[in-house]
Order: structure tokens, then C-alpha cells, then sequence
């Protein structure tokens, strides 16, 4: 057999194998949902058993790493070679990067996020707003200390989340639709419901349109009333900077967040960070429903009809007949799930247990069959990618030469006399951007 085809051989069974065993031990683990996490409008929540911790710490990025030294090799540039690679050889690689000091450099100054971290542990609520502060921080010296803190947070957990047998500890939960389909109503009483289980909720909210107001701390707080004075509910909204500067940079590492509100791509970029991604519509005519992006649905595991009481209730029906046909005609995204349609009223305070369930038994489902890990472990493949692109784009803005060529090449483009591609490549070639970093 050629060796192409071997090798491929080899592969498929290595992934047989891990596929058989992850199932085989998720069969015999007695399952308990611990939590959830919503997101919703930008926002999500993060539900917690109470003997479950008051955070889920997600990644632990390598941003702003001082420069690493491989056993035995003193030059650290040349420890990102691809030769020194095949040398060192990948086990011995990752080894030496287990050593996480090495990562964080100098932690002699540590003692406020030493401190902080002892306070999240003891399940205090308001060290809870302060770390995501300072992970939201784009302050330097504060980035450092964030990661020091994320770091310990991940080592206390040690990769629980990941790989426990019960599976992670909590249920991230991510909402979105279209302006005024009912997302603060729909989280004050799920939410409610949730706490009234016994479980701990987290509300991250980012409202893209508050980023130019400064941020709708106050008017979700006071939209959420009952939600936000339950002491085992944490409210957080974090206007999101610019485009999807909260969402994708900062606040996956931070812990919750998400994004959506019917606009731009932020729907998907919540999508992206939770176990479960549920759509909100409301009984509304085709028009109001323009908002929503096709390809949002698609990527959906619930839609959820809010509304559905009163007047409302014929038009959420139909809704519903609509959406779970155009449901059936789409190809699902999981071999477990196939994604529903269900009605509540977040004001009458029905369909929400039936929703509820259905959220268990697809996080059941997804956990037995392994794609809830694999999602999680996709999503922090992808937060590093993030990181990296964002960090090595921020540096190379911040370039002087960056600075005053690219408006004379915007302009060249803009005008039809050199191509993007072109322009691009000429000006990479300009900047040292391994000198910058
Ligand atoms: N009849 C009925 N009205 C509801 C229900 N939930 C929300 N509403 C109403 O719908 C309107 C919008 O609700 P919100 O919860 O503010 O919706 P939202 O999606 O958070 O709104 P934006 O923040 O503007 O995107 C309010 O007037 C609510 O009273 C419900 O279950 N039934």
C-alpha cells in the first residue's frame, strides 16, 4: 500500500478510536447539567450548579509572552523555526511549553491579581465584575496581570471544563435576534427560572449599539429588574469596542460574553462561543424580519418564538410552522441535534420549562456523542487564531511607516491605479513586523 494511503489509514482509526472511547466513557458517566451560560443580544449567560464555581475560565492565550527559551536551545527566534521544530520534535516542544512562568515572565508584581483570584474562588460576585475589567483592559501592564490571574484560574480547573467526565461545568448559552424581539424579557424570566432551580446564571450582554452612548450598563440592569437584584445571577454587559472588538478579543478569555442583536456578523461571532446558539424571533411580519440574516439560521440549534401569548399567539404559531419546515430542508450542523422551533412567553411565563428541557437534552446529547467538546475545543483553536491575527493587525497599524503609506496606497486603490492585492503586498513588504513583536 502506498505510504499516502497508509498514513491515511492510520489516521482514520486513531480517530475511530478516540471517537469510541470518548463515547464509551460519556456512557458511563452519570450526567447532571451544572450549568448554563445564555448569551444574548449580546448576550450570554453563564449558569452555574451551586457547587459549581462562579467563572469558566476559557483560554489561556500567549499574547504578550515574553520571549520563550527552549531547553537547550538559546536562541528563542530560532525555537519557532520549523527545523528546530522537527529536532526538538512536537512532544519535547509542547513540554517546554507546559512551563507557563516562562510564558508570563515576571510575576513578582502579582499580588493584586493573587488577591483577586482568591476572591473569585470564594464565590465572591463582585470580584467577578473586576476580573472581566481587567481582561477587558487594553492597558498593557493590565493585560499582563489578566493573563496571570486567567492562567491561575485555568490551573485551579485544570482543564476540568474540558475534559471532565461529567463534561464542562458550565452551559454557555448564546441569544440572539433581531431588535425587539423580546431578549431582556426573555433572559429576566429564564434567568429567574434558572436561579429558581438552584443553578447560578451569568448574563454577559454586549450591545453593539451602545458603543457610541458608552455602554447600556444601566438600561439592561433596569431591564432586568428582578434578574439583576437575585444574588445568584451576575449581570455584566460590556459594550462591545467597535466592530467585534468586546467579543472576539477580550471577553472569550474573560469568561462569558457574546454579542448578536440582529445586526452584522456579531450573531455569528456569539455563535461561536457557546455550546448552544439559540435564535430569538418574534411574531412579527416578513418586513421586521428582514433583519435577520439568512445564514443565521443555519447555524441555530433552537429558534425560539418569543411573544407567543395574547394577540400574538396565531402569528407565533405560524412562525412556528414556518421556521421549523425551512428547519427541516436545512442540513444540520450535528449528528445529534437536529435544531427545533418552540414558543414562549417570557411575559406569561409559558414554554419556558419545555424550553428548558430542550436545552438539557441537547446538551445531553451533544456530550454523549463528543461534539460538545470538540465545539469548545474548535472555539479555543479559534480564540488563539483571533488573538493573533488582532495582535500581529494592532501592531502593524501602530507601525510609523504603516501610519503615513497606507492612506497614499488607500488612495492609489480607491482610484483604480494599483490593485488591493498589490498594494498589500507592497506594503508588508515595507514593515518588519518581527522587529515590532
Ligand atoms: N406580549 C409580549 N410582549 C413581550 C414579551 N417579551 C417582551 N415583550 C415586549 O416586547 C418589547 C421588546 O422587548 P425587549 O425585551 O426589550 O426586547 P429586546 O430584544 O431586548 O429589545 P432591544 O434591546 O431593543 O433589541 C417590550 O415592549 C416588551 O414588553 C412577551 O413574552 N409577550
Amino acid at each position: 500500500m502506498p505510504e499516502r494511503e497508509q498514513v491515511k489509514k492510520k489516521c482514520h482509526h486513531s480517530v475511530l478510536r478516540k471517537r469510541t472511547n470518548s463515547s464509551s466513557v460519556m456512557m458511563k458517566s452519570v450526567h447532571r447539567i451544572g450549568s448554563s451560560l445564555l448569551y444574548t443580544k449580546c448576550l450570554r449567560t453563564s449558569l452555574l450548579s451551586q457547587d459549581h464555581t462562579p467563572f469558566w475560565l476559557c483560554a489561556n492565550s500567549l499574547h504578550q509572552s515574553t520571549p520563550l527559551q527552549a531547553d537547550g536551545d538559546s536562541n528563542s527566534d530560532g525555537f519557532f523555526k520549523s527545523n528546530t521544530l522537527k529536532k526538538t520534535g512536537y512532544a519535547k516542544y509542547q513540554q517546554s511549553l507546559l512551563d507557563v512562568s516562562k510564558l508570563l515572565g515576571n510575576t513578582e508584581d502579582m499580588q493584586d491579581a493573587d488577591e483577586l483570584f482568591d476572591r473569585l474562588i470564594a464565590k465572591e460576585r463582585a470580584s467577578l465584575a473586576r476580573a472581566i475589567t481587567l481582561v477587558e483592559s487594553t492597558h498593557r501592564e493590565k493585560q499582563r496581570k489578566a493573563q496571570y490571574l486567567l492562567t491561575k484560574v485555568l490551573k485551579h480547573m485544570k482543564g476540568e471544563d474540558l475534559y471532565s467526565l461529567k463534561g464542562p461545568r458550565s452551559f454557555r448559552i448564546g441569544l440572539s435576534g433581531p431588535p425587539g424581539s423580546g431578549k431582556s424579557t426573555f433572559i429576566e424570566t429564564f434567568g429567574k427560572f434558572l436561579t429558581g432551580l438552584g443553578h447560578r446564571v451569568a448574563v454577559l450582554a454586549v450591545d453593539p449599539s451602545s458603543s457610541a452612548s458608552g455602554g447600556s450598563l444601566l438600561g439592561d440592569k433596569t431591564r432586568m429588574p428582578e434578574l439583576s437584584r437575585d444574588m445568584s445571577a451576575f449581570i455584566r454587559p460590556s459594550p462591545s469596542c467597535g466592530s467585534l472588538g468586546g467579543v472576539t478579543r477580550t471577553t472569550n478569555e474573560a469568561i462569558v460574553l457574546c454579542e448578536g442583536g440582529g445586526v452584522g456578523q456579531s450573531e455569528f461571532a456569539v455563535a461561536d462561543m457557546v455550546d448552544m446558539f439559540c435564535l430569538l424571533i418574534p411574531p412579527a411580519g416578513g418586513d421586521e424580519l428582514q433583519g435577520i440574516k439568512k445564514g443565521i439560521v443555519e447555524v441555530a440549534d433552537l429558534v425560539v418564538v418569543t411573544k407567543s401569548d395574547g394577540d400574538l399567539l396565531p402569528a407565533a404559531c405560524r412562525i412556528q410552522t414556518e421556521y421549523s419546515s425551512a428547519l427541516r430542508l436545512m442540513r444540520s450542523r450535528s449528528k445529534a441535534w437536529r435544531p427545533k422551533v418552540t414558543k414562549v412567553s417570557a411575559l406569561e411565563k409559558t414554554g419556558i420549562s419545555e424550553l428548558w428541557e430542550m436545552m438539557q437534552d441537547f446538551r445531553e446529547s451533544t456530550l454523549l456523542c463528543g461534539e460538545l467538546l470538540s465545539r469548545r475545543e474548535r472555539q479555543l483553536k479559534l480564540w488563539l487564531r483571533n488573538h493573533i491575527r488582532d495582535h500581529i493587525m494592532g501592531r502593524f497599524e501602530r507601525q510609523p511607516k504603516v501610519k503615513s503609506m497606507l492612506p497614499v496606497l488607500e488612495d492609489l486603490v480607491v482610484k483604480g491605479h494599483v490593485t488591493p492585492g498589490l498594494a498589500a503586498d507592497y506594503m508588508l513588504q515595507q514593515v518588519d513586523l518581527v522587529d515590532d513583536l
